[in-house]
């Protein structure tokens, strides 16, 4: 008996340390266009890119994070120092009616570069089919391993997110770029670039219809709506939701990289549905923003943004399962926020406001207005992250506000 129980023992080994390959022992630096330069060794791609140099404070989920659209364009500092140790998985779910076909948040690696402690050589999970560095390697995204990124996350705090160059192999032995070598993704259109460029279905026999306007969707986003029944269709960004509103229950406006002012074409036309349509609107992060723009707010630029698992939210106002006075860890990952103004333009308020920074976490309309418009700037569909808002805040989405001001 005791030996056949030991023979049975092989099945669990894809759940031990898996070897990946040894790594090279190319050289690696990350220039701070502010002059800094760290050195340590490359992983992943062998090939020098620009970027914005952004750090996440998030513990786990770097596959989550590294597929998020929202990070386009970013070398990606995880100030946590172990990363890769649980490896990548297949990234392959059945494409159908139901699901855009990922296990992750997208099909590719999204951010510029990696920047890491101390990238895991071993790895070890169930679902793992390949460790970190190789993936990195199969996408063309470089990466770089044994630097102090708890230095350069002190800097980036002080000085604010900074462009950089992520030098590979010969290009350490060349000067740093000059001052204006250095490409900035927040002039440019990124939303235009990841957005859909034809509408799509998911789930078209469900029982609500949703319209999602797509600023770069985390796949999880789409997944929360079509796991509560949603028939959902897909739009482009810019796609004029007015000429279709009336075949619609709900509409979504989804999170997204880069800078919102170039999604001004959005928020105008969302201003007018604001104006004639009286369904709910629900919005995440960039789909926030483009809310509180079409309500009149001004969105700026933050510092080094927030990004992280770990971001305490106190709620101001009571709707739904929402307590106000109440305080709700949230995962997020922005660079810009909305003004808080005072007053709020009518018809408005704060809904959420971040405890470390007092930024606008979340904004809703009025219950006098009569109106059904809700957004977060956190992630409430958490995919990394803490489930704490799964379960108690509006990441019941648009149902919940469909719930709270109305009976389906
Ligand atoms: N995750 C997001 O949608 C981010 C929104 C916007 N790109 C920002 O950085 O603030």
């Amino acid at each position: 008996m005791f030996v056949r129980h030991i023979i049975r023992i092989p099945n669990l080994s894809r759940g031990l340390a898996t070897h990946a390959r040894p790594l090279s022992a190319v050289p690696a630096a990350l220039r701070l266009k502010t002059g800094q330069s760290f050195q340590g060794r490359s992983f992943g791609a062998e090939k020098s890119i620009f970027g914005e140099t952004v750090f996440s404070t998030s513990i786990t989920s770097y596959t989550e994070s590294m597929t998020d659209p929202s990070y386009r364009g970013q070398i990606l500092v995880f100030t946590t120092p172990l990363i890769g140790n649980y490896g990548v998985p297949l990234n392959k779910a059945p494409f159908d009616s139901q699901d855009v076909g990922v296990v992750l948040e997208s099909q590719n690696i999204q951010c510029a570069a990696v920047i890491v402690g101390d990238v895991a050589e071993k790895f070890s999970h169930h679902a793992a089919v390949e460790s970190l560095a190789d993936w990195c390697k199969r996408h063309n995204v470089p990466g770089i391993t044994g630097v102090d990124t708890r230095a350069i996350t002190r800097l980036l705090r002080d000085q604010g997110t900074t462009l950089g160059h992520v030098a590979i192999g010969a290009d350490t032995y060349l000067d740093a770029p000059k001052e204006h070598e250095y490409w900035d993704p927040s002039a440019e259109n990124l939303v235009d670039q990841i957005s859909t460029k034809i509408p799509y279905q998911l789930n078209p026999s469900g029982s609500i219809k949703i319209a999602v306007l797509d600023f770069g969707a985390k796949a999880n986003i789409l997944r929360a709506l079509v796991r509560r029944d949603a028939a959902v269709t897909v739009f482009p960004w810019n796609y004029d939701f007015n000429t279709v509103r009336d075949e619609f229950d709900g509409l979504f406006l989804t999170n997204g990289p880069g800078d919102p002012v170039h999604c001004m074409e959005a928020a105008l036309k969302l201003r007018r549905t604001l104006q004639e349509w009286s369904k709910p609107i629900f919005g995440i992060c960039m789909g926030h923003q483009i809310i509180g723009m079409a309500a009149g707010l001004d969105a700026y630029r933050m510092t080094f943004g927030n990004r992280g698992h770990n971001q305490p939210v106190l709620a101001l106002a009571s709707a739904g399962s929402i307590k106000a006075g109440r305080v709700y860890v949230t995962s997020q990952n922005h660079q810009y926020a909305l003004k808080l103004q005072d007053p709020f333009p009518a018809g408005w308020e704060p809904f959420f406001i971040n405890c470390n920074d007092s930024s606008v976490e979340g904004i809703k309309s009025t219950v006098e207005s009569g109106k059904k418009v809700w957004g977060v700037q956190f992630h409430p569909e958490s995919a990394g992250g803490p489930l704490d808002t799964i379960e108690v805040s509006c990441s019941q989405s648009i149902f919940e506000v469909m719930d709270t001001y109305y009976t389906l």
